[in-house]
């Protein structure tokens, strides 16, 4: 039993589970998602193989991830009454709300029951998290009900272009290999705050749809997958390497948070950013894509260096590689969700493999015992305007 003295604010440091699914910064370690380094998984394998690795604990054979890409392309379509409530959410609304509204919907349509189980609905999301997201997109957008099956053939990253883009074109190449890496580096991440969410929300014993709309809402916040959203706002306001240099010298005066940078695990670099910065500047150096944006970004980075010795996470190149791709930077974190949910999925299972109520508990700062004052003795204690 720890004491009150052991307190560590935000849990920083502090070890709450025993976890065989990745490790984050472990000496000798780095990167390992079930004991594969993660730079030779983004450069040998696909997303799908990921996918499989995590949720089911093994490297897939050709069969396997055979029939595994098979299962995710037939689950890729979404029933006719989410998408009826789908078309009823506003334009205005952020797209990670859209994600977990989906999420929530689906779980009255198909809830986990003994035939739809957890492995079962784990796949069923990470195939239509895309369709959900750009079902929607479409219908605010244009008014066009879109068709969210592509090619049984097509990966994550590719089923996610086409429906984007819905003009018949094929995507590249390189678009749809960028895509995938990211979605291998953005798949798993230990006790990151949406998978420690998802945990504590699955130590209670509930479905497996509200653990995922947990770990959604959690995504969101800029101090986690946020973040590539407000970084692409950042590096959206300057016009050169130059100009964003002078900008961000000023937020550091001001003591601003420079979004993309910091980690809380990472002290010497987040080993996924060599990775995610070589793709940003393999995409600027071919036909349409956007050098400035590159240079912008390494000017940023290096600034951020020079004068707090901070490095970028993950997710700050993502956003110049998201955005040359032609990804809307509203979309940004929806893309980490299709990813990462391969990652809750797995913490969710081997939380319920193993299951403890998480239920921490707090060093009490308020007032001493006091008596209760009746209603018509009392003098109003307020001390701010709102109520
Ligand atoms: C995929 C992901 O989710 S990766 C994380 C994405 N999030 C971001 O990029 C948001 C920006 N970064 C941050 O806010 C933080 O670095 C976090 C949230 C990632 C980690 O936070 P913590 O581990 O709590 O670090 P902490 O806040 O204690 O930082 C230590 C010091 O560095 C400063 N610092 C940390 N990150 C930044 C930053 N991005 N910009 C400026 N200063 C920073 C803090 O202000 C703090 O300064 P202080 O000691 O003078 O108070
Ligand atoms: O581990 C963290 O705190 C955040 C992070 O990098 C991730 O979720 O990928």
């Amino acid at each position: 039993m720890s004491s009150a003295e052991e307190y560590s604010k935000g849990l920083a440091g502090i070890y709450v589970a025993k976890s065989s699914i990745c490790t984050v910064g472990v000496k000798g370690a780095g990167l390992n998602y079930r004991g594969y380094d993660i730079k030779e998984l983004a450069a040998n394998s696909t997303f799908e193989e990921v996918a499989f690795l995590l949720i089911y604990g093994y490297l897939p054979t050709e069969e396997e991830l055979l029939g595994y890409c098979r299962t995710l392309s037939s689950l890729r379509d979404i029933p006719g009454a989410l998408k009826d409530c789908l078309e009823r959410i506003p334009a205005s609304a952020h797209p990670m709300d859209v994600l977990r509204t989906g999420c929530s919907i689906l779980g009255t349509l198909e809830p986990e029951s003994p035939t739809n189980n957890q492995f079962q609905i784990a796949n069923r999301l990470i195939a239509s998290f895309g369709s959900m997201l750009l079902y929607w997109h479409h219908w605010v957008s244009s008014g066009k009900r879109i068709n969210c099956l592509t090619l049984a053939e097509d990966s994550t990253a590719k089923h996610f272009l086409k429906l984007l883009r819905y003009d018949g074109q094929e995507p590249s190449a390189l678009h749809v290999r960028a895509v995938d890496v990211s979605l291998i580096l953005y798949a798993e991440h230990d006790l990151a705050a949406s998978s420690f969410a998802a945990r504590v929300t699955t130590s209670t014993l509930t479905d497996f749809y509200s653990s995922i709309c947990t770990a959604i809402g959690t995504l969101r916040g800029p101090l986690h997958g946020g973040a590539n959203e407000a970084a692409m706002h950042l590096l959206a306001q300057y016009s050169s390497p130059d100009d964003a240099e002078s900008g961000i010298m000023k937020m550091l005066a001001k003591k601003e948070l420079i979004m993309g940078f910091g980690h809380r695990v990472y002290r010497n670099g987040d080993p996924r950013n060599p990775i995610i910065k070589e793709w940003s500047k393999r995409l600027a150096n071919e036909q349409g894509g956007n050098m400035k944006l590159f240079e912008i970004s390494e000017r940023v980075e290096q600034v951020v260096f020079r004068e707090k010795k901070m490095f970028p996470n993950l997710d700050f190149y993502s956003a110049s590689a998201y955005s040359q791709v032609g990804i809307p930077t509203l979309f940004f974190t929806p893309v980490f969700v299709i990813s990462r949910t391969t990652g809750w999925a797995s913490h969710i299972i081997e939380q319920r493999s193993d299951n403890k109520l998480i239920r921490p508990s707090a060093i009490y700062t308020g007032p001493e015992s006091r008596p209760y004052v009746p209603i018509k003795e009392r003098k109003s204690e307020k001390k701010s305007a709102s109520l």
